[in-house]
């Protein structure tokens, strides 16, 4: 199991905010999905039952005892489901058949993530907007590809990044918009422990490199708040 060294946390303290971001992926290990869910679920009940008990939790007191269990089955199956390609949602797409070549917007979808600097939630919502050229996509799908990227140890750059990618490959098309808005409790509840400020991020392609398709888009989904 790899352990931090004091030259390690030092360099983490050092870099601070100033994360070298690797890329749109998810850094992964090249064997991350060759254990069942059920081998990690008990590997990862272990390693939790240890972590509380380092803090000196009793593990045999009955409201306890079945906690590193419960933890280690909600982040596989449940907060960071989206790690595993199996899990990515099916995108059926249609043939623009309508001829529709505005804009659409899907906004306020919900995010549910997670940040992977300190394991946090981050809450908020998503506003994806496109202009389909020969293909459309139904619109539950648009929700389904935001929640599933969501559920993965995130940063809020990577993921409107990975939504974004996504669905300029589905749509065949570079005119795709991507704003999120999202609270992290990283920001809130610890650290400098600031309640009300949240983080906005704008990724986009094709014809939204035109600052009139933007304003648009702006229009739209109005002021944000979270
Ligand atoms: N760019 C970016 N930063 C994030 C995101 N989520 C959390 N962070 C920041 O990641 C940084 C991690 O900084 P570190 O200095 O290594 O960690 P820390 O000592 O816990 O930092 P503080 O939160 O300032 O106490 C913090 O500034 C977080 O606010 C995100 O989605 N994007
Ligand atoms: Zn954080």
């Amino acid at each position: 199991m790899p352990i931090i060294n004091k030259e390690q946390i030092e360099i983490i303290e050092t870099i601070g905010d100033n994360h070298i971001f690797s890329g749109i992926e998810t850094p992964l290990l090249s064997d991350a999905f060759e254990k069942s869910d059920d081998e990690k679920i008990k590997n990862i009940e272990h390693y939790f039952g240890q972590i509380m008990n380092e803090l000196g939790l009793d593990l045999s007191d009955d409201s306890l005892s079945g906690t590193p269990y419960r933890v280690a089955k909600m982040y596989v199956k449940e907060l960071f489901y989206g790690l595993d390609p199996k899990n990515k949602p099916k995108i059926s797409t249609f043939l623009n058949k309508y001829g529709y070549k505005k804009m659409l917007v899907e906004q306020n979808i919900t995010i549910d993530s997670a940040c992977e600097h300190h394991f946090l939630p981050i809450t908020g919502h998503a506003h994806v907007g496109y202009i389909p050229k020969d293909k459309v996509i139904g619109l539950s799908k648009i929700n389904r590809l935001v929640d599933y990227y969501a559920h993965r140890p995130q940063v809020q750059e990577r993921l409107a990044l990975q939504i974004l990618n996504d669905l300029q490959t589905s749509l065949e098309t570079e005119d795709v918009i991507v704003m999120l808005s999202a609270k992290h409790l990283c920001v809130s509840s610890r650290g400098i422990k600031d309640k009300d400020s949240f983080t906005t991020t704008i990724e986009y392609g094709g014809c939204f490199e035109n600052k009139s398709n933007r304003e648009e888009f702006f229009g739209i989904v109005g002021n944000t708040s979270i």
